[in-house]
């Protein structure tokens, strides 16, 4: 009791420390420590709200800092005998209100920065979300159709071995990310098994019928769409069925927030991957688009549409505009092209802090990827706690909880952001930060 009332008045005083006593990064100093990097952005807009917070600098140091990175070295032979080496990060951000938790992506461009940005989102987000896990994030530096399906595996297996002492189901539980799905977390947790016994809570978005969850593959995609229909009704702006939607991205997230978007009556008018877009005025057939790829083939030869030029994606006349693929897409360039009324994050970081600033100017909103894309961890948790009952829920059944949490975090958003006058990626930020500070300072520090 004691404990708990001295945590209370250390909270008490810290928000009561001042932005005169020298230690809080202002607006002004934003601009001498920009870079590009995706860590630097990503902390850009944490101590935007910092400064709303008022927290001293050494409480903002631990909330920016990773508290532990690992780097390791994945050797594997290949199916033709040779060796390979691949670089391989896991980045445990904080595990103040739970266990590290956040995806592991394999892509040839994936870097210590990348996952470092990527571990801290995860932090904020499952606050956000309200859900009892920390923030981490994993990667592997290889373009996967690069390998076999065999050497895919070897590769999985090796990062088990690497990670083992690490991760955890009740210390860092993983997840897919981009070009990772059901099969890499099946082998993931296979391998751990063998060193720690059968152990299915140690990753999350496994195949359904090997304990997985129900509606964890399409939950980020679903996610997405609850939460732009509360931001359609919060601003008085009608309905998913009334608008117009724009895709970046048309993998796991894109592609079920596609479908689920036509579900509900919005028009889908155009889609891109990394190899070309698509574009129909009358709304694509979304389910035939992906019946169309299902058969190997590329999204721009859908005959049921028009293909366009993939740089001009971002720029199509929507309603919505959603960034499903990767970070960093709209910049200040970019953003002056957009032509819609919202922008939908539902990938990681799309958004550099100069594009965010061309946003606000224009009057254009932005629902964060802090927010937008948490439908999937939100699943991540159900498969979790699945798996510690030993028990499976119907797909109905997680849902509609999915929707409870969409619908419950965005109110909090939205609420911080009318009483602080925020945009709503700084209220999210601001209802993250006050809830794992509080985290910090309950469970103390020594
Ligand atoms: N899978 C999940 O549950 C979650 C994913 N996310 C984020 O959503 C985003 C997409 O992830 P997934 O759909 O899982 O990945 P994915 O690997 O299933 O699909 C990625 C899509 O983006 C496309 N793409 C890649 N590079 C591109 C480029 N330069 N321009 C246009 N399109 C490009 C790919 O062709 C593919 O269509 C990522 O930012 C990821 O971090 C966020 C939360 C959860
Ligand atoms: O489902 C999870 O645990 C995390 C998914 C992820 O990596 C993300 O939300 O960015």
């Amino acid at each position: 009791m004691l404990a708990l009332r001295r945590c209370r008045s250390l909270f008490n005083n810290l928000r009561t420390v001042s932005v005169a006593s020298g230690s809080i990064v202002t607006p002004a100093n934003y601009g001498q420590e920009r870079t590009n990097s995706a860590s630097a952005n990503t902390n850009f807009f944490i101590r935007e709200a910092l400064a709303e917070l008022e927290y001293p600098g050494k409480l903002q140091r631990l909330l920016l800092t990773p508290e532990r990175e690992v780097l390791v070295e994945l050797v594997i032979t290949k199916d033709n005998g040779e060796i390979e080496t691949f670089n391989a990060y896991r980045v445990q951000h904080s595990n103040s209100r739970g266990p590290y938790k956040g995806g592991l992506r394999y892509h040839p461009q994936v870097d210590l920065d990348d996952i470092r940005s990527l571990a801290s989102l995860m932090t904020w987000k499952t606050a956000v979300m309200d859900i009892p896990f920390g923030g981490a994030k994993g990667g592997v530096a290889v373009d996967p159709k690069t390998l076999s399906e065999r050497e895919l595996e070897k590769l999985t297996r090796k990062l088990v071995q690497a990670l083992k002492d690490v991760v955890g189901p009740t210390a860092d539980i993983p997840a897919p990310d981009m070009n990772t799905s059901a099969q890499e977390m099946a082998w993931f947790f296979d391998e751990y098994s063998k060193f720690s016994g059968f152990s299915p809570a140690v990753v999350t978005g496994k195949p359904v019928n090997l304990h997985g969850s129900h509606g964890r593959e399409a939950a980020t995609g679903r996610g997405t769409v609850f939460a732009t229909r509360e931001l359609l009704r919060a601003t008085g702006a009608g309905q998913i069925a009334d608008k117009t939607f724009v895709i970046q991205g048309f993998g796991n997230v894109g592609a079920w927030a596609a479908e689920i978007f036509q579900d509900m009556g919005g028009k889908v008018l155009a889609v891109s991957d990394a190899f070309g877009a698509i574009y129909n005025e009358q709304g694509l057939n979304v389910k035939g688009l992906r019946k169309h790829m299902a058969e190997g083939k590329p999204l721009k030869e859908f005959p049921e549409g028009e293909a366009i030029d993939p740089k001009t994606i971002l720029s199509t006349p929507c309603d919505v505009l959603v960034p499903a693929a990767i970070g960093n897409v709209i910049d200040a360039a970019t953003a002056e092209l957009i032509d819609a009324k919202y922008v939908v994050e539902a990938a990681n970081g799309p958004t550099t802090p100069e594009g965010d600033a061309v946003l606000r100017k224009r009057g254009i909103t932005v629902l964060p990827d802090i927010y937008t894309n948490g439908g999937g961890v939100t699943v991540s948790f159900f498969e979790w706690v699945q798996n510690l009952q030993n028990f499976r829920w119907e797909e109905d059944e997680v849902n509609k909880r999915l929707d409870r949490v969409m619908t419950e975090s965005f109110g909090h958003i939205w609420e911080i952001a009318q009483q602080k006058k925020l945009p709503l990626r700084t209220a999210a930020f601001v209802k993250a930060l006050q809830s794992v500070t509080r985290a910090h300072l309950h469970r103390g520090f020594d």
